[in-house]
């Protein structure tokens, strides 16, 4: 079984920004996502490409997950960044604007082609219309270890601008293809994270996007400053009373009277053994969160 890597915090750093490519060891969040699409200009895009040798040669030794987001293969740059990436052998390669299953599945031939390692996974952009109309077959793809898909990513921004919905403070008009998107990567058995928030000042709507976006399910977010990675680990932990009353579950369970029992009354409540293997989920996350 897979180990759980927590992806509470997954900031993105522009390529072409080497000042904030200098700070990828002093941060604290779980993973990184060095951009090669929307943060880098047109006119920086290959020598962004041609930096990616030298970023994760000075990264041997990964403090965390990092991942590689190219531009979209059917653009200009897209299929020289995938080979450029997969060289680089990243912990996953992000896809920008996937619209069907057969994105992930021809950039899975060409890692195949080219003898990439299974441990380069593929994580995909959620940030387009027929995206949205496809999840359900995107996500399966998650189902199958030879698809290498491991991850969603809401692109909430490319979503506002492709829908022309309002966007809001409190996303509401885009909380129903968030949810979408959860369903779909639980359906698929993959992480799901959440869209950034561009208002990077403001840190306090920052926290309370993240409460938001724990409470509906999702395993972290995407970030677009470092000041945000401090609120997203608090609020993809679970918290101690969760902990607390999964170890109550666990240890009901244990208790020789309810061995082999389907149900059982815990504190007034009814408790299955769903439950059971719910909370042995959690405190599995909040182990490897605290190791
Ligand atoms: C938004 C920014 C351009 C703001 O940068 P800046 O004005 O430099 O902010 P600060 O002065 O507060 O920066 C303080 C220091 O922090 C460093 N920094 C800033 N951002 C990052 C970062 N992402 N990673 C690492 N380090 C960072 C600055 O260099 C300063 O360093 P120092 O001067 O030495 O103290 C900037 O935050 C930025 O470019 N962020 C990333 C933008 C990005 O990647 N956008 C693409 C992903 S978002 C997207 O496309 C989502 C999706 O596709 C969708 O459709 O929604
Ligand atoms: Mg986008």
């Amino acid at each position: 079984m897979e180990t759980y890597r927590p992806r509470r915090s997954v900031l993105y750093i522009p390529a072409s920004s080497d000042k904030a490519l200098a700070k990828i060891a002093q941060l604290a969040c779980d993973a990184i996502i060095i951009d090669l699409e929307d943060a880098v200009a047109p006119a920086d895009k290959i020598a962004a490409r041609e930096k990616l040798a030298g970023i994760f040669a000075g990264h041997s030794e990964r403090r965390c997950e990092m991942i590689v987001r190219i531009n979209a293969i059917s653009g200009e740059w897209g299929a020289d960044d995938l080979l450029a990436a997969a060289s680089c052998e990243p912990d996953g390669i992000l896809l920008p604007k996937v619209d069907t299953p057969r994105d992930l599945l021809e950039a899975g031939d060409v890692l195949d082609d080219n003898f990439t390692p299974d441990s380069v996974k593929l994580w995909a952009m959620i940030e387009t219309p027929k995206a949205l109309l496809n999840i359900g077959a995107i996500a399966e793809l998650g189902r199958d270890p030879a698809s290498r898909l491991n991850c969603f990513v809401a692109g909430t921004n490319d979503l506002v601008k492709e829908t022309g919905i309002l966007a809001t403070p409190d996303r509401r008009y885009l909380v129903p293809w968030l949810m979408q998107m959860v369903l779909a990567a639980r359906a698929g058995g993959i992480d799901m994270l959440d869209g950034v928030s561009n208002d990077f000042r403001d840190l306090d709507a920052f926290a309370h996007e993240c409460a938001e976006a724990a409470a509906m399910g999702f395993d972290g977010k995407s970030l677009i400053h470092p000041a945000q990675i401090e609120a997203a680990n608090r609020a993809f932990v679970p918290s101690t009373e969760a902990v607390a009353e999964a170890r109550s579950v666990k240890e009901a369970f244990a208790l020789a009277e309810n061995a082999g029992k389907g149900v059982i009354a815990l504190n007034g409540r009814m408790v299955e053994r769903l439950h059971l293997a719910q909370a042995e989920k959690l405190l599995a996350k909040a182990a490897a969160i605290g190791s």
